[in-house]
């Protein structure tokens, strides 16, 4: 299989504390990807130099063939990673619509934002986002709150909007961060339906941070297991649950154990 995003020896040292010690695995195209590890292992740190929100100390980051070690993060989203953050990141007085319209400015040409003039083409560019977005809002199941402020829903709707305005931007690969915490059973099990819809119809690559490993055995085709910043563990589900290292990481805890591990 091809790799789409290679990490390659990263370090991350904030002054003394070197929070990412050394890390290396591939991202398969096409696959659904979890970072694991208990608090404070490293999980964040290794997402934000990924979406190259922090810098990195050393070592590379590779997206589809091209070295985005020190690419600015505005131009992320434009190079094909979409992201959603551990604390909801939506518009809440704006409607879902629109929403998920912030997310298409990542495609939008300087003609389009410079659409005072609104001429055809500026008028066919709008209706060609709107039609996207309206595919996403199909794709979320969310039609019937599409024009309700995101502040009014609940939380479950509220993450699939934040997922649907990364969707929004075209991702080749998308970052998830504990997209579930917080969430019932149900929207948990909608949100695991609709990461893998992503890869099975969108084909779109899935790499997310996750505590509960429920949905992460259930869904993942490779783990990473980070503890106190390096790198303990790779493999599938199944090698993941059965390997010594991470279940002493886990404090004794088995990992397959539904929930609870962030607290082991
Ligand atoms: N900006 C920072 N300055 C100093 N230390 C930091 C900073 N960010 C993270 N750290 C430290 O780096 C280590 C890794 O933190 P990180 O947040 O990446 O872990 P995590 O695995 O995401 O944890 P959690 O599951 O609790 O979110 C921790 O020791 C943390 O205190």
């Amino acid at each position: 299989m091809t790799v789409l995003l290679q990490v390659d020896d990263l370090i991350k040292k904030f002054g003394g504390v070197t929070a990412v010690n050394n890390v290396s695995f591939p991202v398969l195209k096409g696959e659904i990807f979890s970072l694991i590890g208990p608090n404070g292992a490293g999980k964040t740190t290794m997402f934000n130099m990924i979406s190259r929100v922090l810098p990195v100390t050393s070592g590379t980051i590779t997206l589809d063939g091209k070295d985005i070690t020190r690419e600015a993060p505005h131009k992320i989203a434009a190079l094909g990673m979409g992201r959603t953050f551990q604390n909801l990141a939506v518009f809440k007085h704006a409607s879902v619509v629109d929403n998920l319209l912030v997310g298409r400015h990542s495609h939008m040409t300087t003609s389009v934002l410079g659409g005072l003039f609104f001429g055809p083409s500026t008028r066919a560019a709008e209706r060609a986002h709107r039609k996207r977005v309206e595919e996403i809002i199909d794709f979320l199941e969310i039609q019937h709150v599409r024009d309700v402020p995101v502040g009014a829903l609940a939380y479950g709707l509220q993450k699939r909007v934040e997922l649907g305005r990364a969707l929004a931007t075209e991702p080749k690969l998308l970052l998830l961060d504990e997209m579930v915490s917080g969430m019932n059973a149900e929207e948990t099990e909608d949100i695991a339906r609709f990461i893998l819809d992503l890869k099975e119809e969108l084909e779109i690559t899935v790499m997310m941070i996750e505590h509960d490993m429920g949905i992460v055995t259930d869904i993942s085709d490779h783990i990473v297991v980070m503890n106190f910043g390096e790198r303990i563990a790779y493999g599938t589900p199944e090698e993941i649950r059965a390997n010594q290292h991470v279940i002493e990481a886990y404090l004794g805890h088995k990992p397959a154990e539904r929930a609870g591990v962030n607290d082991g």
